[in-house]
């Protein structure tokens, strides 16, 4: 369970970014958060992991307060906490297997990781991930020869890797063609389900936080203005969160099926 509570985040001497935020997040729930840029989304998804620092308040993973960790017990929370990206950040010219692997470098030794020495029972699960998400086949290429959506299922398995207890999710589609997009957030909607694993999206798309997660958080100048399903999250949510800002994407390329299989292989983890 994550428990963020009074969360507040102010770079230098600004006005805060994020101003006394509450969210709890239980079970394998897949959350979005939605709200214009500049809302605070991508800082409140980077408190969680402390590549920011907050200034105030409190986060909780499973009962462990991640704000003020130091040193080694840091490190350990963060294995904790996988996160996927919208540039991928992968290593292009490693394969996909090492960037895959990489998602184990908090647990294996230096030696381990310098020499590529990695255990067994890592090296097999990283192929049951990369089968589940349909990029088996590509272990051996280079990461940079792949599509976007093939990239973004690598950074997913790479996360996945590190045996998260969450997953954070910041714009996984923003790079990536509409109907790629509506894969990975089918794939990200799947996964939480067979790891019961909480996911918390940030995404500018709301057809796309409608389609495909159950819970829908909407932010304003770094306050939740909107905590709901996605079948309340109408008009008036919408003006609420982007008002006068931005008109979002309302658009997706075909009508969501949750059923529907995401043109990958589906073998359980
Ligand atoms: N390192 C930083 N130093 C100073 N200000 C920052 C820093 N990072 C973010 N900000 C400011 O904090 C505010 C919130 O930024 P943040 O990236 O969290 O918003 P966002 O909702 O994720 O926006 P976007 O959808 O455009 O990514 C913005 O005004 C931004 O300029």
């Amino acid at each position: 369970m994550l428990e963020i509570s009074k969360l507040v985040k102010r770079y230098g001497n600004d006005e805060p970014v994020l101003k006394e935020l509450d969210l709890v997040v239980e079970g394998s729930s897949v959350v979005s958060i939605v709200g214009a840029s500049g809302a605070g989304k991508s800082t409140m998804l980077r408190c969680i992991n402390r590549l920011v620092e907050p200034t105030s308040g409190s986060i909780r993973l499973n009962g462990t307060e991640l704000v003020n960790l130091r040193g080694g017990a840091l490190r350990r929370a963060r294995r904790k906490i996988g996160m996927v990206f919208q540039g991928f950040n992968l290593i292009d010219r490693l394969t996909v297997m090492e960037n895959v692997l990489a998602g184990r470098l908090g647990y294996v030794s230096l030696y381990q990781a310098v020499t590529r020495r990695y255990p067994q029972q890592d090296i097999e699960r990283a192929f049951t991930l990369m089968e589940r998400v349909g990029i088996a086949h590509y272990a051996n290429k280079r990461a940079d020869a792949l599509s976007g959506g093939e990239r973004q299922r690598v950074g997913v398995v790479r996360a996945l890797m590190q045996e998260p207890e969450i997953l954070l999710a910041d714009e996984p589609t923003a790079s990536l063609d509409p109907r790629t997009s509506e894969q990975i957030m089918k794939l990200l909607q799947s996964l939480a389900q067979e790891l019961s694993l909480p996911v918390l999206i940030n995404i500018h798309n709301v057809a796309q936080a409608k389609a495909y997660t159950e819970r829908i958080v909407g932010l304003r100048h770094g306050k939740m203005i909107f905590d709901g399903a996605p079948g309340d999250f109408g008009k008036e949510a919408l003006d609420a969160i982007y008002g006068g800002i931005e008109a979002p994407e309302e658009e997706i390329t075909a009508a969501p099926s949750r059923t529907s299989s995401e043109g990958v292989s589906h073998g359980q983890i």
